[in-house]
């Protein structure tokens, strides 16, 4: 009896905890959020599970497999501005040219939040972060800084040097390949390259990889890459979760929290050497002069520079690696292209010397392929902001708090705008085979983001620029690639929100015939 009355006492807690649950769940993902349109329309929305209901939830799409193209089939079948919801989460996506322009031009400022930082304190993702700074005094100051002395033209130019070495070293790595007939991984030495690039641009040149904290740093950025589908989910529902006391992933943020050891010693060396007369050369330098000068307009923290630390590398690695992954396969499938960028290269450059940066506004056609790798495979395919506030778009009522979605993808690959729209054909980017009228319709000046627009646009652009172009040209000037098969194959991964190819590009360098480059015939470059 006694055992029954136990049972029939544990069946009814737990029915009472299941109705408990299922309350709260109703009241976090499934109550109607309150909003005071006054009778404005919100703006269309393509049909949803359960079908007609008012908590309509178009969960599934946010949840396939290639996010960007699931986005970019209902834009191409319900409109161009639509309005989802995903539980409790409005959500607007942005899908042309047209709308994006409407949102930039009118709600710049209101959309550059990108909402609450999943991380809690964490130096990835978390409070902290620059990637998740609101709107604010926090988020002016850096930027400002980035814009100005991190990643500004002349910063790119004084940290020349260390991307040149890197190119070559970077060069002589395939060239050794190539002698032993190798095959490469091309995404891989690519996120070498920019990784390295990266960190000494940061850390100066004291991050060798004799010290191999270049490699530790890319064995974390593996592993905070890893958790970007995770941050995609926990900007959306972070908060509900976090409600109902689930985490998405801070276990896996404590295990990459391994930065923060490495960065300490390295912001304590770089402090121990400033005290000896030192002229700040480097982006940690830079920082540690914000962060010790009284009279600065924001009072930046150590954890500020930790953080933006983790942010630049992350954002500046494997997109750029991605491009000339993808770039590279675009150039392999079209021998006729790789031919045309041959042979602009050795009339422009020759084949005594690699491709350099200041060789590239000579190379209106390596840029021309840059651009095109880019529009077709952007790294970041969609981009998440916050509505901050309410407002009118195209005439359609915005409540405030609306996650707005830009599928970059979908606008680069515009029929409406775009000839041809799945080929590679880098000529649509050189000037005069244009129709010139194109970029004059203001509405479609926002055809072309891979890196975003606004207040919150992409700083590292122009870097990108010269790191992907230059590691292009030299490895179309110095190598002919085989591959296995006849064509790569350009499927996309799934899962992963940066723009990754399903297979890994591996291919065999062979070095060029006509242009052997060895090393004695390098001019140096400065
Ligand atoms: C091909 C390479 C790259 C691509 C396609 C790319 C693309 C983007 C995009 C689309 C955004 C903005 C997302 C949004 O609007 O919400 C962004 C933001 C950002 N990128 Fe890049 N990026 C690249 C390389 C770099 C590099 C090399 C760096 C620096 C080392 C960098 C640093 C950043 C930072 C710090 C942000 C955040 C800006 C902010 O919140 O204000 N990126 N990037």
């Amino acid at each position: 009896m006694a055992a029954m009355i136990t049972v029939d006492f544990q069946n009814s807690f737990i029915f009472i905890l299941f109705c408990l649950f299922s309350l709260i769940c109703y009241s976090l993902f499934f109550r109607k959020p309150k909003d005071s349109r006054a009778g404005r329309d919100l703006p269309p929305s393509p049909p949803s599970f359960p079908v007609g209901s008012p908590q309509s939830n178009n969960l599934h799409l946010l949840l396939s497999a290639l996010v960007h193209k699931s986005f970019q089939k209902i834009s191409y079948k319900y409109g161009p501005l639509l309005h989802l919801r995903v539980f409790h989460v409005p959500i607007v996506l942005a899908s042309s040219a047209s709308v994006a322009y409407e949102i930039f031009k009118a709600q710049d400022v209101n959309v550059s939040s990108r909402g609450h930082a999943p991380a809690g304190e964490s130096l990835l993702f978390g409070s902290s972060s620059f990637f998740f700074a609101p709107y604010g005094d926090y988020f002016k100051f850096m930027r400002k800084l980035i814009a100005t002395k991190l990643l500004g033209p002349q910063a790119l130019e004084r940290s020349r040097k260390i991307r040149a070495d890197e190119l070559d070293r970077f060069y002589r790595n395939l060239l050794d390949k190539a002698m032993k007939k190798e095959s490469v991984d091309i995404v891989e030495e690519a996120a070498k390259l920019n990784n390295n690039i990266i960190c000494k641009m940061i850390m100066g040149r004291s991050c060798s990889e004799d010290n191999g904290e270049a490699e530790r740093v890319r064995g974390l950025v593996i592993e905070s890459t890893a958790l970007t589908k995770q941050i995609f989910l926990g900007m959306i529902f972070d908060k509900p979760l976090k409600k109902l006391g689930i985490s998405l992933f801070q276990k896996d943020i404590k295990s990459v929290s391994r930065f923060d050891e490495l960065l300490e010693k390295i912001l304590v060396e770089h402090e121990e050497r400033m005290g000896k007369h030192y002229k700040a050369n480097d982006m940690m330098d830079l920082l540690l002069e914000a962060y010790g000068d009284e009279n600065a307009e924001y009072k930046i923290t150590r954890n500020h520079i930790k953080s933006l630390f983790v942010d630049l590398v992350i954002a500046g690695t494997d997109t750029s690696a991605q491009t000339i992954e993808w770039t590279m396969a675009e150039l392999i499938n079209n021998p006729n292209i790789l031919e045309r960028l041959r042979e602009e290269i050795e009339s422009v450059v020759g084949n005594t010397r690699l491709v350099q940066e200041t060789d590239l506004p000579n190379l209106p056609y390596l840029q021309a392929v840059v651009k095109e790798g880019l529009r077709l495979h952007p790294p970041g395919a969609v981009f998440l902001r916050t509505f901050q506030e309410r407002c009118e778009l195209k005439g359609f009522y915005i409540p405030e708090k609306t996650l707005l979605v830009v599928n970059v993808y979908a606008i680069m690959r515009d029929p409406k705008l775009w000839e041809d729209p799945e080929e590679f054909k880098p000529e649509r980017f050189i000037a005069s085979s244009r129709s010139g009228q194109e970029d004059e319709i203001r509405e479609e000046v926002l055809k072309y983001m891979p890196f975003s627009t606004g207040r919150r646009g992409c700083p590292g652009s122009n870097l990108a620029y010269v790191s992907v172009g230059t590691a292009i040209g030299v490895m179309a000037q110095c190598f002919d690639w085989r591959i296995k098969g006849e064509k790569v194959n350009m499927n996309e991964a799934a899962g992963t929100l940066v723009l990754t190819m399903a297979q890994p590009l591996m291919c065999t360098p062979g070095p060029r015939t006509l242009n052997p480059l060895p090393s004695s015939l390098h001019v140096p470059i400065s």
